[in-house]
């Protein structure tokens, strides 16, 4: 990966999401690699413009939201880190996140938008994925059905993308989009122009705190031997449950309503990286490669899913996560002791559980057999524990940096690509078929008869 080398074999790519954050430690051969300063120069002149208030809308007013347009990787990282950075947020500045092609989502979020007063960023690295695309064309058709002037899509559309042409065929100035290449994974682009939504939202200093945080993790994994590295680390003992015990997922589970998203974002991250069924040399491989992934903020999934996770008949191991000190120390910080303490007590409950023995102590010798049974916990439940000073840019972009690294670990030691994602393809394609047969039921042909009854269904009882 440092090196350059095109270690994205199937789409003869290099993968260098740790040159967006380099600050010229790493000397990388790569063209566009040369052009990141560029780039980051220009997210700060007009994220400054746009905070400060010189850039202005159409009728001069100035900007007070923004309405980021994009999916999977185009969504999920600016989504996250805003949430997770929310303390460090211009107040006065709104960020809405539109991904879904259900007109639902962008018709809600326009509901609360001022066209006056709102920028549109099109995140899509393709500049050609169907539900961003027409959710930006709709976008501006409610812009310009207030604004009337085409010219005025100048100031209130701006695009992050790789591809050039697309994106001034779109109508959006050269001038307003930030660039990117080809090096940068979907999933591993919040580091780059993609990140604009963040630099807007919470400074662009502190998106450079963000890029520095995950460099310091960058030279770690580097330069640290195997032994105390902590992405290895992690990535062996991840691959220590999952190949020789057989655990199917792994959660993620913080202790930080901030990173309410973090759980989401490695959803995609991991799985989209690592669930790969063959080798890079086309093996059909004879063993498990990436988790599950799915979680939620503590405390809240203690009253929900944990139980199955102490109880039940499947090994879950998880990561628990948690900041030593509170943005919001309410209540004399009350709050937090709280909630560090169940952070502390679900490693303990998991790995130790309750003997039947100490169940009897409790229950008393009259409870019936099943009670006590069922008060058991078998313990030997694994996790990790990662505890950090404070949730601040420079540890937010440590700690995604910590996890990218390990899913590389984990990829190679799998013997996989964790770089492509041929598998969201199939999907794209049939629904595209599909599209083009949903008018007249005789169209629809060469389905299955489940597939064509749903569709003739959906035509005879659709009202549009
Ligand atoms: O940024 P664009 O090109 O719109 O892609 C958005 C997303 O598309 C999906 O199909 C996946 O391939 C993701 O990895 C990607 O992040």
């Amino acid at each position: 990966m440092f090196a350059g080398e095109h270690i994205n074999t199937s789409e003869d790519r290099a993968v260098l999401h740790i040159a967006l954050r380099n600050f010229d430690d790493f000397k990388i051969q790569e063209e566009g690699v040369d052009e990141v300063g560029g780039v980051l120069a220009h997210i700060k002149e007009f994220s400054e413009a746009v905070r400060g208030g010189s850039w202005k809308g159409y009728t001069g007013k100035t900007i007070n939201t923004i309405v980021n347009i994009g999916i999977g990787g185009s969504d999920l990282g600016p989504v996250m880190v805003t949430e997770a950075l929310k303390a460090y947020a211009k107040r006065d500045l709104t960020a809405h996140f539109v991904s879904n092609i259900d007109g639902t989502h962008l018709a809600e979020t326009l509901r609360i938008c001022d066209p006056e007063r709102t920028l549109f960023i099109i995140a899509s690295k393709t500049f050609t994925t169907q539900e961003t695309i027409t959710n930006a064309e709709s976008a501006r058709d409610w812009f310009l059905a207030a604004a009337k002037d085409k010219a005025h899509v100048a100031k209130h559309f701006v695009a992050l993308s790789t591809n050039t042409k697309a994106v001034t065929a779109f109508g959006i100035d050269k001038a307003n989009m930030f660039q990117f290449w080809d090096w940068v994974g979907g999933r591993y682009s919040l580091w780059s122009a993609i990140g604009l939504s963040i630099a807007l939202y919470i400074g662009y200093d502190n998106f450079e705190r963000l890029l520095k945080g995950a460099h310091g993790m960058d030279k770690h994994f580097k330069e640290t031997p195997l032994e105390s590295n902590l992405p290895v680390l992690m990535a062996v003992i991840g691959v220590w449950y999952n190949d020789f015990y057989g655990s199917q997922t792994h959660a993620l589970l913080p202790y930080d309503q901030y990173l309410h998203k973090f759980a989401d974002y490695f959803q995609q991250g991991d799985m989209e990286s690592n669930g790969k069924f063959v080798t890079k040399g086309g093996q059909r491989v004879d063993y498990q490669t990436g988790p599950i992934i799915w979680g939620a903020a503590g405390t809240n999934g203690q009253h929900s899913f944990y139980q199955l996770v102490h109880q039940g008949t499947k090994l879950i191991p998880a990561d628990f996560l948690a900041p030593a000190t509170t943005h919001n120390p309410i209540a004399a910080s009350k709050h937090h002791r709280i909630l560090l303490s169940n952070y502390f007590a679900q490693p303990e409950a998991l790995a130790f559980g309750k003997t039947e023995e100490e169940v009897r102590k409790e229950v008393g010798s009259n409870a019936s057999e099943a009670l006590v049974k069922s008060k058991v916990f078998e313990g030997n439940r694994p996790s990790n524990s990662i505890l950090f000073p404070k949730m601040t840019p420079n540890m937010l972009g440590a700690l995604i940096a910590l996890y990218e690294h390990k899913i590389f670990t984990q990829g190679v030691i799998w013997g996989i690509n964790s770089y492509d994602q041929m598998g969201v393809e199939l999907g794209k394609v049939l629904a595209k078929n599909i599209l083009a047969q949903l008018g007249k039921p005789e169209d629809v042909k060469g389905h299955d008869s489940s597939t064509t009854g749903l569709i003739h269904y959906y035509q005879k009882h659709r009202k549009e």
